[in-house]
């Protein structure tokens, strides 16, 4: 399969926009995506899949579950069909699993392999060839898969799963979706109850879909407010047709670029309102954005709302740190919003940022700089002193180091810019948002 990563880098140079107006649709949640063909793998029997996210990290996925034995299969009309192969049904892949640039493919599938007969090897690009796989190998060893990682825990992988996997209990060490998904996901072909201790609540889509799906799956919480999460197995799940709503994380760099370029009135149709999922708009509100929700209503079993959005003018606040893991994916364009506010917003706790596709705090500073914001890096946060609404100096070539939130990020902020701003590479966009700029061009016409 194609990666961006593969592609020569695609540079472009994003400029001053009209006022963002109308209404647009973004496509549907990654993270929601992945769990539903994974999932529906592993049914016996046809789940359907509409509102699926097609970008590269989930086609990755997709194609994961087809190598290990699902029947996965898009219709002219965008539906897809999944014939699963039951819980215990994985069968071993031909080849190495090819995870491009997926974080949450890589380490929900450890997961699903470990409790399986089979063994995977797990490859990737240079950029999730640098993240940290110790954090789902080292619950996932407790459990009895072997692991054969190359120096510093990293990929190329390979997992050794095992059957039958032992339960276990785990307190997470770092607030992660992914680790404790992978290890719920190991659950379900393991005999006995494994639960996850969840000390700081992150994204819950994967305890709403594996009930959805019918798991033994019970989540308490104790006196402390930790999360105690468990799974009984093995488990028998039952096919589903799952409707995936709109990606907040892909909606938020439109949230940013209707509240900073004046004059905006944007309508941002059909996005996810988990609450585990929705500290960007908390914040952006904090500082005087103008964000209404409309039309609430229920979509695939999750919160979601029309959002309108006004231009605002926005100041500049110190961030709850609490808040983080419900915006973890959206500092980078949030740190734009933060460019472009009057006075100082300060930011902590953000040490995860360092091992996304990027280190997102360094790589957002320099490209800062680049531009002509003022921004100090601090060891866990950014502290950025505002524009108050003058357009940025703007310029570049900001670096974007195989990051498609910085690249996206970046362009947002080109909108408001005096000179313009350079990406020296859009190609990553592929991975999580393919129409951002074709919808970018049709809301504003920039680019
Ligand atoms: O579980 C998920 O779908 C995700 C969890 C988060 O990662 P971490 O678990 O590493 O925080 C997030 O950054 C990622 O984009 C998607
Ligand atoms: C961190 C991200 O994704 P992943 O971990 O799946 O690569 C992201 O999309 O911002």
């Amino acid at each position: 399969m194609a990666h961006s990563a593969d592609h020569a880098p695609v540079p472009c140079r994003f400029g001053t926009s009209a006022a963002l107006t109308g209404a647009i649709r973004v496509p549907g949640d990654k993270s929601i995506s992945h769990r539903a063909l994974m999932l529906s793998a592993l049914c016996v029997g046809r789940s359907r899949i509409t509102g699926l996210l097609e970008g590269e990290d989930v086609l990755a996925t997709a194609a994961a579950m087809r190598a290990m034995g699902a029947d996965v299969v898009r219709d002219d009309d965008g539906v897809w069909t999944v014939h699963g192969v039951g819980v215990g049904g994985l069968m071993q892949p031909p080849q190495a699993l090819e995870m491009g640039n997926s974080g949450t493919s890589t380490r929900l599938l450890m997961g699903l392999v470990a409790s399986h007969p089979i063994t995977a090897m797990f490859t990737g690009d240079a950029s999730l060839s640098r993240r940290p796989m110790a954090r789902v190998t080292d619950p996932l060893g407790e459990m009895g898969a072997q692991f054969n990682a190359s120096p510093g825990g990293t990929l190329p992988l390979m997992v050794r799963g095992i059957s039958p996997a032992v339960p276990i209990s785990y307190r997470l060490p770092v607030a992660s979706a992914q680790v404790k998904s992978a290890i719920l996901l190991a659950a379900l072909n393991t005999p006995g109850t494994t639960t996850v201790i969840e000390p700081v609540a992150t994204r819950d889509h994967s305890e709403k879909m594996l009930k959805g799906f019918g798991a033994d799956l019970t989540v308490e919480t104790d006196a402390d407010g930790v999360r105690h999460i468990s799974v009984t197995g093995p488990c028998d799940l039952k096919p589903q047709n799952i409707e995936v709503p709109g990606d907040p994380s892909s909606a938020a760099f439109f949230i940013v670029a209707a509240l900073i370029v004046p004059g905006s009135d944007l309508v941002i149709e059909n996005v996810g309102m988990n609450v585990t999922r929705t500290g960007l708009i908390t914040v952006l509100e904090q500082m005087g954005g103008r964000i209404e929700r409309l039309n609430e209503r229920t979509v695939g079993g999750e919160p979601v709302a029309d959002l309108r959005v006004r231009a605002s003018a926005l100041h500049g606040i110190t961030v709850d740190p609490a808040i983080v893991p419900s915006m973890v994916d959206e500092f980078p364009v949030f740190f734009v919003a933060a460019a472009c506010a009057s006075g100082t917003t300060v930011t902590s706790g953000l040490d995860e940022l360092r091992v996304k596709e990027s280190d997102r705090l360094a790589t957002m500073a320099r490209g800062l700089e680049a531009i002509g914001v003022s921004v100090k890096e601090c060891e866990d946060g950014l502290v950025i002193t505002g524009s108050g609404g003058v357009t940025l100096r703007g310029g570049g070539p900001v670096a974007t180091l195989l990051d498609h939130r910085i690249a996206m990020s970046f362009a947002i902020a080109g909108l408001v810019s005096q000179d313009g701003v350079e990406v020296d590479d859009t190609a990553p966009i592929a991975t999580s948002f393919p129409d951002f700029l074709a919808l970018l061009e049709s809301s504003t016409g920039a680019t």
